[in-house]
């Protein structure tokens, strides 16, 4: 613990700061942290699989830049549309992963939560990065050391924990792997600053500190649903007004997707499979199977079909 406080009181020289990122995934996530990026001055290259992806990734980025520039140049429409356009102007999107890595600073990677998709990515972009180069997960779940296993610089890689939505959540989880050196893990504590984040720091550990709290408590809400002892909708109203949080969790595992928490609880499950906290849930595996995976899918706990709102 001494180790990761001091590492922290240290200040990396402006030559040596991260400033080219490219950002691998332009899903919920990935577009997210894109955004952020480049409104705090980075220089960001954007991968996905395919370039319609990517037009919807740059559509919901442009979506969520109106917004932010809305509310902070309220009174002037022009400085918001400058904003709007410079921040675009940093984000470069592409589907050509070679290219996107070939003189970055670091890469953050937030692609499907699954270590074969993440290895399969990893040894790629080890062959194709640079020395220099960073690399970092945003996973919710996996361990970050094993993710880094398939690479040749588990001392350049880390964890960067965003959470969602990624303009307006404040936190940032910065995780280190026993061989993360201290060089790497003060870049990446100064970089999530430069994010305009604020960070903690956290060991390779299950969840790290939100996710390790709020997953069994989201999962524990799905099956007193299952059980029948509530409603969605209450269980949420009383989560929201007697408990302050700002969404019930109902709401926020749709606004996540049902897949992800469903990867998160059963790949848990599997690594610990004597932890009650981790029990798989099968309304949870139902509903995905169904399809129904929140959001983004249309449907999940709620309905979202433009018809019934
Ligand atoms: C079982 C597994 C489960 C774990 C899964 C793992 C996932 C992870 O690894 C980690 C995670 O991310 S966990 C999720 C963490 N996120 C949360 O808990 C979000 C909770 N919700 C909120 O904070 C607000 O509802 C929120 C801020 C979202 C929205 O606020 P409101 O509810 O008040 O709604 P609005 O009135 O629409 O928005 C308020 C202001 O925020 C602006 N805004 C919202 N979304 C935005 C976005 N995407 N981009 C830009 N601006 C955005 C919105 O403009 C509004 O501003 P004002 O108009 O000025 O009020
Ligand atoms: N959804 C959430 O609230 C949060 C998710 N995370 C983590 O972030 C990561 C991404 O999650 P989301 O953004 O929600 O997922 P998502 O499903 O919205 O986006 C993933 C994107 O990655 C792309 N992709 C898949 N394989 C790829 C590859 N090989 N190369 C390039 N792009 C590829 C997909 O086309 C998709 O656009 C996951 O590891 C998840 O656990 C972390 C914090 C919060």
């Amino acid at each position: 613990m001494a180790q990761l406080t001091q590492v922290s009181r240290f200040s990396t020289s402006a030559a040596n700061m991260i400033k080219k990122i490219t950002v691998i995934g332009g899903g919920l996530m990935g577009s997210g942290i894109a955004q952020v990026a480049a409104t705090t001055g980075h220089k960001v290259t954007m991968v996905d699989t395919s370039e319609d992806i990517l037009q919807k990734s740059v559509k919901s980025i442009q979506a969520s830049l109106a917004r932010v520039g809305k509310k902070k140049f309220a009174n002037d429409e022009a400085a918001g549309k400058k904003f709007l356009e410079d921040a675009l102007s940093h984000i470069k999107p592409t589907v050509n992963i070679k290219e996107a890595v070939k003189d970055t600073d670091l890469v953050i990677e937030a692609i499907v939560e699954n270590m074969d998709v993440k290895h399969k990515l990893f040894r790629e972009l080890d062959q194709a990065a640079p020395q220099h180069t960073i690399f970092a997960s945003n996973t919710s779940s996996l361990p970050i050391g094993k993710i880094a296993e398939v690479t040749s610089r588990k001392d350049r890689f880390g964890g960067l924990h965003f959470f969602n939505p990624v303009p307006m959540m404040k936190l940032l989880e910065v995780i280190r792997i026993p061989e993360t050196s201290d060089e790497t893990y003060k870049k990446l504590l100064e970089f999530g600053k430069a994010m305009g984040k604020h960070t903690v720091e956290c060991k390779d550990t299950p969840g790290f500190i939100v996710n390790r709290l709020l997953v069994p408590y989201m999962m524990e809400a799905t099956r007193m649903l299952e059980r029948g002892d509530a409603s969605a909708q209450d269980i949420d109203s009383a989560m929201k007004l007697g408990a302050g949080y700002p969404m019930g969790p109902f709401e926020l595992a749709d606004y996540v997707g049902l897949d992800t928490c469903m990867f998160i609880i059963d790949g848990w499950h599997k690594d610990y499979p004597e932890n009650p906290l981790f029990k798989p849930v099968p309304l949870l595996q139902k509903m995905v199977a169904d399809g129904k995976l929140g959001r983004k899918s249309g449907e999940g706990f709620f309905n979202y079909k433009k018809s019934s709102m």
